[in-house]
């Protein structure tokens, strides 16, 4: 029925707008209560459990849990079901009583796999990176480069620099993600590798993907190239070789150009500096071939869409959002790139979007 109040406003229409505010004024609850699972270690103790797992063993197996809280522990599990992180199965018992399970996503948070995303979750959740947040509305009214500065005094990488917790939640972040990505890549690309003799990659931090290509690639030689504070550690060992230096001065000559997460770290000016060097790199090698390779994502457009797609869209746009908070990049559409890479001087390109989000893009000189 369509009532209307006496304020001539469609009463279902203004409850229903009223949950759309309340759903986005609490949606920080959904990752602050995933943290919450991933502190008490609950998805690996359901692992070790073995089979469904009832409320009362879940409390039990609890270490340090106040046993004043621990009624409690059902709530958290209702949102985190709610949220498809958990599922619940029917234990087949007298009791009728229901276990809970893991599902695809609880099992890419387990500390054992190798392919794990927690320490991406626990470095995008730390309060370092999350106070920023607050400051945005803050950081658009004054002359700040980032509400991370606007926050900190200091820009990401000065912080990084003298705070050990960053920087290693921040190095180990990026390692997990380059784990999952080279089992992807690796596996499906194996035909970009073809045919490359070297290959760099630009900002390829303590050289999780490095090392997983020469190994899949034996023939090929890797530069690792990052800050001179990154690799300043790290041993070569056979055909991976680490490199000091600034991707915005020089790239080492080599056949290919890797660049995962790195543009969409930098603004459309700072990225032009990236791909010239780049594109440099590749000519002193190879007269006229070689190719730069770049692992970031490519905007869908936003036309009307399904949930899936609703929800694909709505992280990327997260993303944009947090190059904006963090450092000063964006995420781009595909002509946006295209932009890029002609102003570099690239003739052609192919996008070709298997990994999820984010998507390979090779681009010709
Ligand atoms: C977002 S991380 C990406 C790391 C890695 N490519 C990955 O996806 O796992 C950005 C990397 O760029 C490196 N970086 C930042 N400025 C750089 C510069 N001027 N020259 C070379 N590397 C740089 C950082 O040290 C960091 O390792
Ligand atoms: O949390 C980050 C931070 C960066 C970052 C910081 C400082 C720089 O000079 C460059 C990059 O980059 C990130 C990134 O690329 C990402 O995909 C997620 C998080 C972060």
């Amino acid at each position: 029925m369509d009532i209307v109040n006496a304020n001539g406003e469609h009463v279902n229409e203004l409850l229903q707008a009223q949950a759309h505010v309340w759903n986005h004024i609490f949606n920080f609850i959904n990752s602050m209560s995933l943290k919450c699972a991933i502190d008490l270690g609950i998805p690996d103790i359901i692992q070790n459990h073995g089979k469904p797992m009832t409320i009362t063993e879940l409390v039990a197996a609890l270490p340090m849990l106040n046993p004043t809280k621990a009624c409690n522990i059902y709530r958290l599990m209702r949102i985190l079901v709610h949220s498809g992180f958990f599922a619940q199965r029917n234990l087949c018992n007298d009791a009728q009583e229901d276990g809970y399970v893991l599902t695809n996503a609880s099992r890419l948070l387990l500390k054992d796999n190798p392919l794990s995303v927690t320490p991406f979750l626990k470095a995008m959740l730390d309060p370092i990176l999350t106070e920023p947040w607050h400051c945005l509305g803050t950081w658009f009214q004054n002359n700040d480069h980032t509400p991370f500065y606007t926050t900190h005094g200091k820009t990401f990488w000065d912080y990084a620099g003298h705070d050990q917790k960053l920087y290693s939640l921040f190095n180990e972040g990026m390692a997990s993600d380059a784990r999952l990505v080279n089992s992807i890549l690796i596996d499906k690309c194996k035909k970009v590798f073809e045919g490359l003799n070297s290959l760099v990659d630009v900002g390829g931090g303590t050289g999780t993907l490095g090392k997983a290509i020469v190994d899949a690639f034996p023939h090929l030689e890797c530069i690792v190239l990052d800050l001179p504070h990154v690799v300043a550690n790290l041993q070569d060992s056979g055909n991976l070789k680490y490199v000091a230096g600034d991707m915005f001065k020089e790239v080492p000559a080599s056949d290919a150009v890797l660049l995962k997460w790195i543009l969409h770290d930098w603004n459309d000016d700072e990225c032009l500096k990236i791909l010239k060097r780049c594109k440099e790199a590749i000519s002193r090698q190879n007269k006229k071939g070689g190719k730069v390779m770049i692992i970031d994502m490519v905007l869908t457009k936003n036309e009307k869409m399904n949930g899936e797609a609703f929800n694909s869209t709505e992280t990327q746009l997260f993303f944009d959002m947090l190059m904006m908070a963090l450092v000063t990049g964006k995420e781009r559409q595909e002509e946006e790139w295209v932009k890029l890479f002609f102003a570099a001087g690239f003739s052609n390109y192919k996008i070709t979007p298997i990994l999820g989000l984010r998507s390979l893009i090779q681009v010709f000189p």
